[in-house]
């Protein structure tokens, strides 16, 4: 079995500690990986802070080509790196694959934005009395980020802290998910042959609690970004004072039906959103609101389309469910299902346990007030319930403590504008499902699903700090 380190300063490191990681699927043990403890914290951030000084001083070239050199190196182990999430993440080799795809384009955007950052001339004439000033604005990169991602996407949503802070020569230190440290620990010696400075990538693993404060408390750290659940998300924000701050956390996705749609064209793409990587996806599709006319219809199609999936082995070609990230969230997904059942809810169909997750579950006869709904169910369940009116979708769609993707199927513009002016949303997006996401455009949450934004020149705004200059061109 795999032993690994922690990565300070360019070099693997020992841990005091090391912890048994075991493959979600099939519970056997896979690796051993290293438990970081507070001293090895400290170690990561002050190399990271020494990094930077050197770091901050490579031109905007110099770091899109090592973007770009890091791109050419992962499309190079493309297929291992695929197996690393399917071995640790339990993710379909299919959806794997996908993943490591989109990886590459954030750093390929974050390589591409390295060379666009700029700032603006601003018209100091306009100010009565001011004839002789020149203005103008910089972003400055901010030194040490620290970087906290979740067992999901362990390859793109850590590139989509990488990429843009690399692009404008901050420095990280990267705490990945406890579940699923390989995929941060492999791109280590990626970013090493591409050229990256010793120390301006640090990888500490161990427990989200035990580092998470030495952390973000540190004064060197003068960023934070977090992509997780809402409690830990929450108790950061509580904990980093003046820090820059940013949030992706969860949400339960919701997709307006309008009836003017052809049913058969969305049924795969609308069950792909709901049961891609077994619904453990942030905008994965949880609620569906379809109205009156076409319900019947839309759920005996989506049922059937949802009964044409392989569940299985992730590292089986045909699978397109695999099991889920631990026993006991499928347990507690169980629970849901159950609970909702005695409320009176209909599994159409799935409902039981299979291997380590859930069979695709489709549950209609819903309440707002139910787990399924109303909390973030992290597992393959999605619910479907009926509208009389686009007024009352909307408000069924804003009746969450979430805010992140929203969809909506209509052709009528009309219709789709409604929905982008009044859904309460990061995101709105018109005739697809809420899961869709590419790498470039703006993502984050209102309400509880977030902070901030990431898309990697989105990212970027948040990664840099704004300076404003101004010369006085007479005496
Ligand atoms: N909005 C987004 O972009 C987005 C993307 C992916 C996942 N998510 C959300 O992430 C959640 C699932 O991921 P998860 O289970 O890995 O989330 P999580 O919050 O349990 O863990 C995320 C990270 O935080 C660490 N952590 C755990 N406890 C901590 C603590 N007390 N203090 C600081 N750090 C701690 C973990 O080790 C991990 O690295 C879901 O809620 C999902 O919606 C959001
Ligand atoms: O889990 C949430 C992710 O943000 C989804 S995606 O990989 O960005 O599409």
């Amino acid at each position: 079995m795999e032993t690994w380190k922690l990565w300070i300063n360019g070099e693997w490191k020992e841990a005091a500690r090391t912890y048994e990681l075991k493959s979600p699927y099939s519970q056997e043990a896979i690796a051993t990986v290293a438990k970081a403890d507070e001293e090895d914290v400290k170690q990561a951030i002050e190399g990271a802070h020494e990094a930077f000084l050197e770091f901050r001083k490579w031109p905007a070239y110099e770091r899109a080509e090592l973007l770009y050199r890091a791109v050419d190196l992962i499309e190079a182990r493309k297929e291992e790196l695929a197996q690393l999430l399917v071995k640790e993440a339990g993710k379909p080799i299919k959806t794997a694959r996908g993943e490591i795809d989109r990886t590459i384009a954030t750093y390929q955007f974050s390589a591409e934005a390295a060379k666009s950052l700029s700032g603006e001339t601003v018209p100091m004439d306009a100010a009565p009395g001011v004839t002789d000033r020149i203005g103008w604005t910089k972003r400055e990169a901010l030194g040490v980020v620290a970087a906290i991602t979740p067992f999901n996407f362990p390859s793109n949503l850590v590139a989509h802290k990488l990429g843009p802070a690399f692009a404008v020569g901050n420095t990280v230190v990267l705490k990945p998910a406890t579940q699923t440290p390989l995929s941060s620990l492999a791109l280590a010696e990626i970013f090493k042959e591409a050229g990256l400075p010793d120390g301006a990538l640090q990888i500490v693993t161990g427990s989200g609690s035990e580092l998470s404060d030495p952390l973000i408390t540190n004064d060197l750290v003068k960023k934070v970004t977090f992509t997780g659940s809402v409690p830990v998300g929450l108790d950061i924000k509580s904990k980093v004072g003046l820090k820059k701050l940013t949030l992706e956390l969860g949400s339960n996705s919701a997709l307006i039906v309008e009836p003017d749609v052809p049913l058969e064209k969305i049924m795969p793409r609308a069950v792909t959103g709901a049961f891609g990587f077994a619904g453990q996806v942030c905008i994965s599709l949880q609620r569906v609101y379809v109205h009156d006319d076409i319900y019947d219809e839309f759920v005996d199609q989506f049922v059937a389309e949802t009964e044409k999936l392989q569940v299985g082995d992730p590292a089986d070609e045909s699978t397109d469910v695999g099991s889920m990230i631990h026993p006991g969230e499928a347990d507690r997904a169980m629970e849901w299902i159950e609970e909702a059942k005695k409320a009176g809810a209909t599994v159409r169909t799935g409902g039981g346990r299979v291997q380590n997750g859930i069979a695709p579950t489709v549950m209609t006869d819903v309440t707002p007030d139910m787990n399924v709904v109303c909390m973030e169910v992290f597992a393959p369940i999605v619910t479907i319930m009926k509208y009389s009116d686009l007024d009352e979708a909307i408000d069924l769609v804003n009746d969450s403590e979430y805010g992140l993707n929203a969809g909506i199927y209509t052709r009528d513009i009309e219709s789709a504008m409604k929905a982008a002016d009044e859904i309460e949303a990061g995101a709105v997006i018109i005739n697809d499902i809420p899961t869709f996401r590419v790498d470039n455009m703006p993502y984050g949450g209102v309400k509880m699903s977030g902070y901030g934004r990431e898309g990697v020149k989105y990212a970027i705004d948040g990664m840099t700090e704004l300076k404003f200059i101004t010369v006085k061109t007479t005496f």
